[in-house]
């Protein structure tokens, strides 16, 4: 769309005090990267099949499917070519992550998002370097997806039902579901997409079950893409969000695949069915983790789009005055519309810079888990459960913000923030529910709780355990330091609350796992334990309202600085030249419902009634 720059957004701009370009830089994590993304944005963008002459919105439920799959096959198609010609096609903000302009593209979810994140992945960090080869060959007919959660189960995974049976007399597992229940229901692509996919079942041999383990199974055929006979396979129908991401359901009936088909990396079942142990028995789970890591990036990604839509929004809209004789204010004026939306802005660098620092940490304790070592597993898992757990749900509490700080036009689908809220929200519930999650890293603390009130060594990250026991924290101090000291005092007082009920509820007689469910709102919730006192806080909001004035003229400057294109942004609302009121009504013109001045309907059920006794 042509036409001139809004002129708020162009005295923003101009009232920037920071070089934009560098921030870019910092958060692409170098210059080069910011050139390598604008090549690759460039590349993509630029194909015309594309992009749709009709709103996703106006589409069905199956010929949202299909659009998608075309624009899927598109962009596979172009990374194969990337890849060939060894051009690094994965995104720096999220180093394993599908690329982030594909949000645009879809402008709902990939219906390869799980085959390029998951299947890959999974094949990549848990298959045999043979089995590896043979799969992760790149022009594979396979296209797959990762089959774990089940009707009857999702958070409580060593429940599922699905079995794998070795039949040593055919060299077989054999994959059946049991149940209703045994139904796997949820993975990403398998609908109508995939052809394959990796299947967390439990193994039996010699009728021992072994616990779970992941099995490679084809569901349909390569060439006619019929399901195999045994397999019952379907799509599960529309949801709140992910509604291009093909959900699916699936049925084995004693379906046979080859014995080599079980992720054997870390365990084997040997011909005579020999089961050889793995390392750590959590091992199997460690696609989780990895995408528990690298969500925390990617949810930092979806804040950086909903602050770009409503803080452009907020320097092009104007309503009511400050003073009655003054002209109407920009609504990113009001201090309380900067209190929504700044903190937004920040969560992202946060998520952002934690993301990075996982994702390297990630890499460290997958090395020393490759010789042999697995003492950094706990931790590393500890961390992710939580992080990704808050990251979650505070992007979608923010992008919900962000959404109301964009009054009426944000619930408008053309504003993109209802589709961002909707992928956003479910991230709380997938790759691990939020409360299941938190109640992991609750467990990890109280373990080391119970050492510290015993008096016992502890390690060196815990060891202001011991210092809240002895009341060796300073009062409170408002610096960086002070404030990390400030939240060690929260965590080891909410530790020790959740600890101490525990402890009651077992002297009560309670066995462990019943005390701990008792205790699990003081395990979860965060409590008010601090060093602070009143007027530390109220030195502290004055200090933030300071805060938010100094942002103010920089607002539009940082979100500029996230470099997200209008393609990517899919927003009336948050384009770059800040056209807001022309774009929705080009937006409202493709209605389907404008394309007659009379809509039929008032012919056939209107008419008849209101001019009944008149015509
Ligand atoms: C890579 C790029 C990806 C890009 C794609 C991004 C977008 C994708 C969009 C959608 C994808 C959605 C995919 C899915 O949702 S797949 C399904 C995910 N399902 C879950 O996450 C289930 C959650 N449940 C669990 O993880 C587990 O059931 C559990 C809650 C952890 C409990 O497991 P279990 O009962 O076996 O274990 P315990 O509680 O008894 O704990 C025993 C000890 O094991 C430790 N533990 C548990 N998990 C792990 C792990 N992953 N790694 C290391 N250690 C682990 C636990 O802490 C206990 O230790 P302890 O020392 O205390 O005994
Ligand atoms: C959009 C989307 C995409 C998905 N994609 C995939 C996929 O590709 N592959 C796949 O295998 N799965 C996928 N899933 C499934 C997903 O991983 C599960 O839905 C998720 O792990 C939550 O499990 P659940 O549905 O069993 O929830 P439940 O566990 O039934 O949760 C219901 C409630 O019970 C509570 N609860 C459960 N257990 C406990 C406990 N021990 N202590 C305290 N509270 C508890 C929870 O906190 C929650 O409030 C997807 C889900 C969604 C929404």
């Amino acid at each position: 769309m042509g036409g001139r720059v809004n002129e708020d957004l162009i005295k923003e701009r101009r009232k920037c005090t920071f070089d934009i370009k560098e921030l870019t830089h910092i958060i692409d994590c170098g210059e080069e990267n910011t050139i390598k993304r604008k090549q690759i944005d460039n590349y993509i963008l630029n194909i015309k099949e594309l992009w749709d002459d009709v709103p996703e919105e106006y589409l069905s439920h199956k010929e949202r499917y299909e659009n998608a799959i075309k624009k899927a096959f598109i962009v596979l198609k172009v990374l194969r070519q990337l890849h060939t010609g060894n051009i690094q096609i994965t995104d720096h903000r999220t180093p394993t992550n599908v690329y982030s302009i594909q949000d645009g593209i879809f402008r709902n979810v990939n219906p390869l998002l799980i085959h390029i994140g998951l299947f890959w992945s999974t094949i990549a960090a848990q298959a045999s370097t043979e089995q590896q080869a043979e799969w992760l060959q790149p022009d594979s007919s396979m296209i797959g997806t990762y089959v774990q959660t089940e009707l009857g189960h999702g958070s409580f995974i060593r429940g599922i039902e699905t079995t794998a049976t070795y039949d040593s007399t055919t060299d077989e597992f054999i994959l059946h579901t049991p149940r209703l229940s045994a139904y796997k229901w949820w993975p990403g692509g398998l609908g109508n997409t995939a052809n394959a996919c990796l299947v967390m079942a439990q193994l039996y041999i010699n009728g021992t079950c072994h616990g779970l383990h992941i099995f490679l199974a084809q569901i349909r055929d390569f060439d006619t893409h019929k399901p195999l006979p045994g397999i019952k396979v379907g799509e599960i129908g529309p949801k709140m969000g992910f509604n291009t991401a093909d959900n699916g359901f699936l049925g084995f009936d004693n379906h046979r695949i080859p014995r080599t088909n079980m992720l054997m990396k870390n365990v084997q079942v040997l011909r005579d069915g020999t089961y050889v142990k793995p390392k750590h028995d959590k091992l199997t789970y460690g696609s989780m983790l990895l995408t528990r890591v690298t969500l925390i990036s990617d949810l930092a990604y979806q804040l950086s789009k909903a602050a770009t839509i409503a803080v452009r929004y907020s320097a092009v809209r104007r309503q009511s005055p400050i003073k009655s004789n003054e002209p109407e204010r920009q609504i990113l004026d009001f201090v309380s519309q900067q209190h929504k939306l700044f903190i937004t802005i920040a969560s992202s660098h946060v998520y952002r810079v934690v993301g990075l620092w996982m994702w390297n940490s990630h890499k460290r304790v997958t090395a020393d888990i490759h010789e042999g070592n697995m003492g950094q597993l706990p931790e590393l898992h500890a961390l992710a459960c939580c992080l990704k757990a808050i990251s979650s749900r505070d992007a979608s509490a923010l992008v919900e913000q962000c959404r109301l700080a964009c009054g009426g036009h944000g619930y408008m689908m053309a504003s993109n923030l209802p589709q961002i809220y909707a992928y956003t929200t479910a991230a709380v519930t997938y790759e691990g529910e939020y409360t299941v999650l938190l109640l992991q890293t609750a467990r990890y603390l109280v373990k080391f709780w119970r050492l510290a009130a015993e008096h016992k060594p502890l390690p060196q990250n815990f060891a202001y355990f011991e210092d809240y026991i002895k009341k060796n924290f300073e009062q409170w101090r408002n610096s960086p330091e002070g404030i990390i000291e400030g939240f060690k005092a929260i965590v080891a007082g909410k530790t020790k609350a959740a600890y101490d009920t525990l402890q009651c509820n077992l002297r009560n007689g309670r066995e462990f796992e019943e005390a701990w469910n008792m205790a699990s709102v003081q395990l979860t919730n965060a409590s008010e334990y601090s060093t602070i006192s009143r007027n530390d806080i109220e030195a502290l909001q004055s200090r933030y309202e300071e805060l938010l004035a100094l942002i103010r003229p920089n607002a539009v400057g940082l979100v500029d600085a996230f470099d997200i294109r209008d393609e990517v942004l899919c927003s009336t609302l948050g384009a770059y030249d800040g056209r807001v009121y022309e774009r929705m009504m080009e937006e409202a013109s493709k209605s389907p419902l404008n394309e007659d001045v009379v809509n039929e309907s008032f012919h056939k059920y209107i008419r008849p009634v209101t001019m009944k006794n008149k015509l």
